[in-house]
């Protein structure tokens, strides 16, 4: 009876702290907490959404966090910020089994400069596309699409590529590649002093004549020169394949059609390439083969995806491209995008969810979530509309954003 006095007045006394104020407690402590909860059955229905929270959170602590002693709480999520993004221990023997073996770390392409910004109506200042590039890089990125060396008239909105460039060359530890149509866009960019550049071809012949204004085997052969300058001045060139699964125009592309463009670029010396669901309409369904074809004649490693969000299939696929061996994923902060020669393309994935899902899966990618997330509040805010990551969303609502 006396025990259990006690353990009413300490729930009571534990009910009032987290109610009044955020606090941290040690790992341990949390955990003696939930055990007095457990032991009492006669609790204040007040108490219960708490001992439920801390329930879930002290189970979420043991799955994701065991490494991490010290958990804050704080009132009104009474969320234990880690469990929201690090996975540990317990995960690894799981994931395994249930998931099959995705990669330790995976490399994140941020195309949200160039990708997502090249479909913007309104032209978004050079300063603010070179404070963009500036936050994402910060955050830990390692590669930064920074913008495109293409005929103004195709796309307005990067016309200032050159004084992005200028104004971002000299960042350090970062990839900032450019998208080079042909010779013209490629001395440009060179000249500009882009460090590295990327092609980009299409699976489907009707999106390489609204794209890039010729057929597929003349995009080729142009890209062939553009491969072999880049070799000349010893700049590492990467593919881009588009419509890789399906094409606004014809429907369905054929998983051999994807597979001959991508050894295509392989052969010309592209170090990797990135396989575009330009019009998201993928599923793991159609993905799966598609990468079942392309694998067999370029190795897994130098393959990248880029999916565009449409349907909202985009992270399955991601998912389903990591458990076939692909460690590249290009995604695009606040999920901004679209491709002008695309009608109804919505954004690529957003970069935050690729991170949030990353982080719970204990993927490494060294992305810093709370600098990414200030890099897409600076662009949302600039382009006057709410994000397009569910992941920012969500963080920017609760305290859990503040502690990650
Ligand atoms: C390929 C071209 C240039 C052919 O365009 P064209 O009109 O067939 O080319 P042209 O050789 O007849 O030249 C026309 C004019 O453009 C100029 N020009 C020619 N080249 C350049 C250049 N590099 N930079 C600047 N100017 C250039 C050229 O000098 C000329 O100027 P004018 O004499 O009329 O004054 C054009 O179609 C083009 O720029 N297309 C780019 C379209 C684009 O950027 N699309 C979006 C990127 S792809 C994408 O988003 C998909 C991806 C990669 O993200 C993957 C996915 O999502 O799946």
């Amino acid at each position: 009876m006396l025990a259990y006095k006690i353990i009413k007045k300490t729930l009571r006394w534990n009910y009032i702290l987290l109610a009044s104020r955020s606090f941290s407690v040690v790992t341990s402590e949390a955990d003696n907490i939930l055990s007095l909860i457990n032991m009492s059955n006669d609790i204040e229905g007040g108490a219960f959404q708490l001992r439920r929270q801390m329930r879930r959170d002290s189970l979420c602590n043991s799955l994701f966090n065991q490494d991490h002693r010290v958990v804050r709480t704080s009132i009104g999520s009474f969320s234990l910020s880690n469990c929201y993004y690090s996975s540990h221990g317990y995960l690894k023997d799981v994931k395994d089994k249930s998931l099959g073996s995705v990669p330790e770390v995976v490399k994140i392409v941020e195309v949200g400069p160039r990708d997502g910004l090249q479909n913007e109506k309104t032209i978004v200042p050079t300063e603010v596309k070179v404070e963009l590039i500036k936050l994402l890089v910060s955050s830990g990125l390692p590669v930064v699409e920074a913008t495109s060396f293409v005929s103004p008239k195709w796309v307005p909105q990067l016309a200032d590529a050159k004084d992005v460039i200028e104004a971002v060359k000299s960042l350090t530890g970062v990839r900032l590649p450019v998208l080079t149509p042909n010779l013209k866009g490629f001395e440009a960019a060179v000249a500009a002093g882009a460090k590295e550049v990327a092609i980009f071809a299409a699976a489907s012949e009707s999106f390489s004549r609204s794209n890039i204004n010729c057929s597929i085997e003349d995009s080729l052969a142009r890209y062939r020169d553009v491969a072999l300058a880049a070799k000349n001045h010893s700049i590492p060139i990467r593919g881009y394949i588009s419509c890789v699964v399906g094409c606004p125009v014809e429907g369905a592309v054929s998983p051999s059609k994807v597979a001959y463009v991508a050894k295509e670029l392989v052969d010309m010396g592209c170090f990797e390439i990135s396989l575009g669901d330009t019009i998201g309409v993928g599923t793991p369904g159609t993905v799966i083969p598609m990468l079942d074809a392309v694998t067999q004649v370029v190795p897994v490693e130098r393959l990248a995806v880029h999916f565009h969000d449409t349907y909202g299939q985009a992270l399955s696929n991601i998912i389903v491209s990591l458990q076939m061996g692909i460690s590249t994923v290009d995604s695009s902060v606040s999920g901004l995008g679209g491709c002008p020669y695309a009608k109804g393309a919505s954004g690529n994935v957003a970069t935050e969810d690729v991170v949030y899902m990353l982080n719970g899966l204990g993927v490494k990618t060294n992305v810093d979530m709370r600098k990414l997330l200030s890099a897409g509040d600076f662009i949302c805010k600039h382009l006057g509309r709410p994000s397009g990551s569910k992941a920012a969303i969500a963080l920017s609502r609760t305290s859990t954003a503040s502690k990650l």
